[in-house]
């Protein structure tokens, strides 16, 4: 459970009054989360998310929450955030920073059929190119520079192993020129647990909070390492070509994206691979339910090291 930061009834009702939604009717704390506190809210004007912000930077924010407003407002299946009666989509609440946002029907799958990897790559696809239109911009705070940090805190901590393939990992990272492929808005972190689906309609996708500007394919490769391998970490052929085919429906790769290929997916996957093995290393307190096994992103790695891509 992850609710950092309780509100009362009537603390709530009372932030409701700055937003032009009408009446609480009910709240609900959501459990899933792992960075932020959410709590489900009906109003007699619709059904809303409300997040409190625990360990994001609050200049980051208007970013995030902007990049929600632009792509909603384009018809994305991103949650629009509201606006309070001052014209804010970012407000305070219990000392947090504060948003309340659309709540989006459809749930999560964990295990994706070849319809819902095609619906996904398109979405992501669309949201490269809407994202082309957006004037915000905003670092990868898990790119490069975080990479060989994270690295060398775990190297002293870690077995042979995993030493040698941390080590061998950013060798071979160093070279990547990222600079050299189109950059845009991404996602970052476009795992199952971040779309909603009816069926095989894809409703919705959340939790924009690692979105920044970076390489447009290092996030195809984020999405296609957790939705189209398998638990042995081989890419799984069927889904994997749909969801690269959807993607290339919005948007093609060009040279330098397909040439850099094969070390995009390693960083993908090493990204993960070291986020997961921080957790694990360092557990944070009161964390107990939502710390993720690495050794899935360390056979997605190997993979990549060892194996050729499947085509584009
Ligand atoms: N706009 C939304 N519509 C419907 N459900 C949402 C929405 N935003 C978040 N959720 C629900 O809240 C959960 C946690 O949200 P998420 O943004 O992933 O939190 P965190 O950033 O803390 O990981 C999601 O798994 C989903 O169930
Ligand atoms: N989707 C990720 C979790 C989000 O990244 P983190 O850096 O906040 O752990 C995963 O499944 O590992």
């Amino acid at each position: 459970m992850s609710v950092f930061t309780k509100v009362s009834h009537n603390e709530l009702r009372d932030f409701l009054k700055a937003y032009p939604v009408g009446e609480l009717i009910g709240y609900q704390g959501i459990g899933e989360g792992v960075e932020n506190t959410n709590y489900f809210v009906d109003t007699t004007d619709g059904r809303w998310v409300l997040t409190l912000f625990e360990r994001l930077n609050h200049e980051d924010l208007p970013f995030f929450l902007g990049l929600m407003d632009h792509l909603a407002g384009r018809g994305y299946p991103s949650a629009m955030p509201a606006r309070s009666r001052e014209g804010a989509n970012l407000t305070s609440l219990n000392g947090k920073p504060a948003a309340l946002v659309r709540r989006l029907v459809g749930q999560s799958v964990l295990f994706p059929n070849i319809a819902q990897c095609q619906a996904v790559g398109r979405a992501l696809g669309e949201l490269h190119v809407a994202g082309l239109s957006f004037a915000g911009r905003a670092d990868n705070t898990r790119g490069p520079a975080w990479r060989q940090a994270t690295a060398e805190t775990l190297l002293p901590r870690v077995d042979a192993a995993q030493r040698a393939l941390i080590e061998s990992e950013l060798a071979a990272q160093a070279q990547l020129d990222w600079a050299t492929l189109p950059q845009g808005v991404i996602h970052a972190d476009l795992f199952r647990d971040n779309v909603l689906f009816v069926e095989d309609r894809l409703t919705g996708v959340i939790d924009f909070y690692y979105a920044c500007t970076d390489a447009l394919a290092y996030d195809l490769a984020v999405t296609l390492n957790d939705w189209c391998t398998d638990p042995d970490g081989r890419p799984n052929p069927a889904r994997w070509q749909m969801m690269t085919l959807a993607y290339r429906g919005s948007r093609e790769l060009n040279a330098a994206e397909r040439a850099a290929w094969p070390l995009v997916l390693r960083a993908a996957a090493f990204r993960f691979y070291l986020s997961r093995l921080y957790d694990w290393t360092f557990p944070r307190e009161g964390d107990v339910v939502h710390v993720k096994d690495p050794e899935q992103y360390r056979r997605i790695l190997e993979w990549h090291r060892d194996q050729a891509p499947l085509p584009l």
